[in-house]
């Protein structure tokens, strides 16, 4: 018996690792669950799963995930409310299937030092970065290149002219994936590519040079690895994260599951491939430039960008002004060395205040 806590479960990604668990019945005990707002369907999670632990804040979560009887913790929140109890964990020693990104974005250096101090374990569980570590498993191969796969998002053949004034509805169709709302305009400002080269950068050491990102609209290739023979090696699979998910929680094992959609070969697909513009993509370039900075200048970008997201979500900003405002608010800053987690935080709530007012003024 697995006996995980899922933090986020009310959320597209919690919702989906509690469809694993309801599939293999036998094999989890939920100890917890913890959500923000939607205390309807946490009643329901708690209604069905009976977990002894739940919160409705992060707050709470920050101590449920070192518990000495969980095992496993899904880090399923939206953005950096997910840093503490991710370090919270790996410092208990558990194994942390790490969706969320933002903490690897603002921290990733700390959360591998955690790792290696403590015994924890981070398993990741972004498509991309899942699929580069499929592609790794059994090597001990020197790594040319990791090619992480873009969809390109709803505005990759839009005239250029007319996507500074995008709507949130229009930003909101991903061509190839259904998730929450802050990913979902993170993936049409390519900020969710930026925020994976970051991920692969820490999760699997590979310096920043050899990472590249190439458009692939289908989303059926989910990254890939060249090693030095030039062999390149590559996870398919449709565009579902419950895959992703089941191998994370599982891992080394494959396990059939009925669940999980197949590739369909009896139908014909394209995999095509075309280099990223930047010109297209503002924010991509900007996010690569402050991580290979490094300091706080990372914790800034996330924190920013979250607060120039739901701007523009709420109406407050256009879709340039998300660009525009993480600019202004990283040319603000004053780095940190960025070493511990209280400087990050710290980060966090001064780029969370600025970009606010910025976003108000
Ligand atoms: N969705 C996807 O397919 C993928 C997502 N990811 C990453 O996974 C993470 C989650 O994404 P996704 O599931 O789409 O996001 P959602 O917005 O769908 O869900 C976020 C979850 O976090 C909870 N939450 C948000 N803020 C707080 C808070 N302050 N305190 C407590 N709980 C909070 C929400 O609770 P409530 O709804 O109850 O308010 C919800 O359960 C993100 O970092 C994203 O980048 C990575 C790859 C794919
Ligand atoms: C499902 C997942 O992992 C997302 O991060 C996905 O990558 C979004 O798609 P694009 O960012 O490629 O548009
Ligand atoms: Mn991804």
């Amino acid at each position: 018996m697995r006996k995980i806590v899922v933090l986020g479960s009310t959320g597209s990604i919690g919702r989906q690792t509690l469809d694993i668990v309801r599939a293999f019945p036998d094999e989890f005990e939920v100890i917890g669950l913890a959500a923000g707002t939607n205390t309807k369907l946490l009643k329901e999670q708690v209604a069905e799963f009976q977990p002894a632990h739940v919160w409705s804040a992060a707050a709470g979560a920050e101590e449920m995930v070192t518990l000495p009887r969980v095992d496993q913790v899904m880090v399923a929140l939206m953005g950096s409310v997910g840093l503490t109890p991710t370090l919270n964990a790996l410092a208990a020693g558990k194994q942390v299937a790490l969706s969320n990104k933002e903490p690897i974005v603002m921290a990733g250096k700390l959360i591998k030092d955690f790792e290696a101090l403590y015994g924890g374990r981070v398993l990741p569980v972004d498509s991309e970065p899942s699929a580069i570590w499929q592609c790794l498993q059994g090597e001990d191969n020197e790594i040319l290149r990791i090619l992480i796969t873009a969809s390109g998002g709803p505005f990759r053949t839009t005239p250029l002219e007319d996507i500074e004034n995008v709507t949130p509805e229009q930003a909101l169709r991903h061509p190839t994936w259904k998730m929450g709302q802050k990913i979902t305009i993170d993936s049409a400002t390519l900020m969710n590519k930026a925020f994976e080269v970051i991920e692969t950068h820490w999760l699997f050491s590979v310096p920043w040079e050899r990472i590249e990102v190439v458009v692939h609209p289908q989303s059926t290739i989910h990254s890939m690895v060249e090693f030095a023979d030039g062999s390149v090696k590559a996870q398919l699979g449709p565009p579902d994260m419950r895959l992703p998910i089941q191998y994370a929680l599982f891992y080394p094992q494959r396990l059939p599951n009925s669940m999980i959609p197949r590739l369909d070969t009896s139908i014909s697909h394209s995999l095509n491939f075309d280099p990223l513009e930047p010109n297209r993509y503002p924010c991509f370039s900007l996010a690569i430039e402050a991580a290979r900075k490094g300091g706080t200048y990372p914790a800034v970008l996330s924190a920013a960008d979250e607060v120039a997201v739901q701007a523009f979500l709420d109406g407050k900003i256009g879709y340039g002004g998300i660009h525009h405002l993480v600019e202004q608010t990283l040319s603000e800053h004053d780095s940190l060395p960025g070493e511990t987690a209280e400087e990050v935080l710290q980060a966090d709530a001064w780029a969370s205040a600025r970009a606010f007012e910025l976003a108000s003024g």
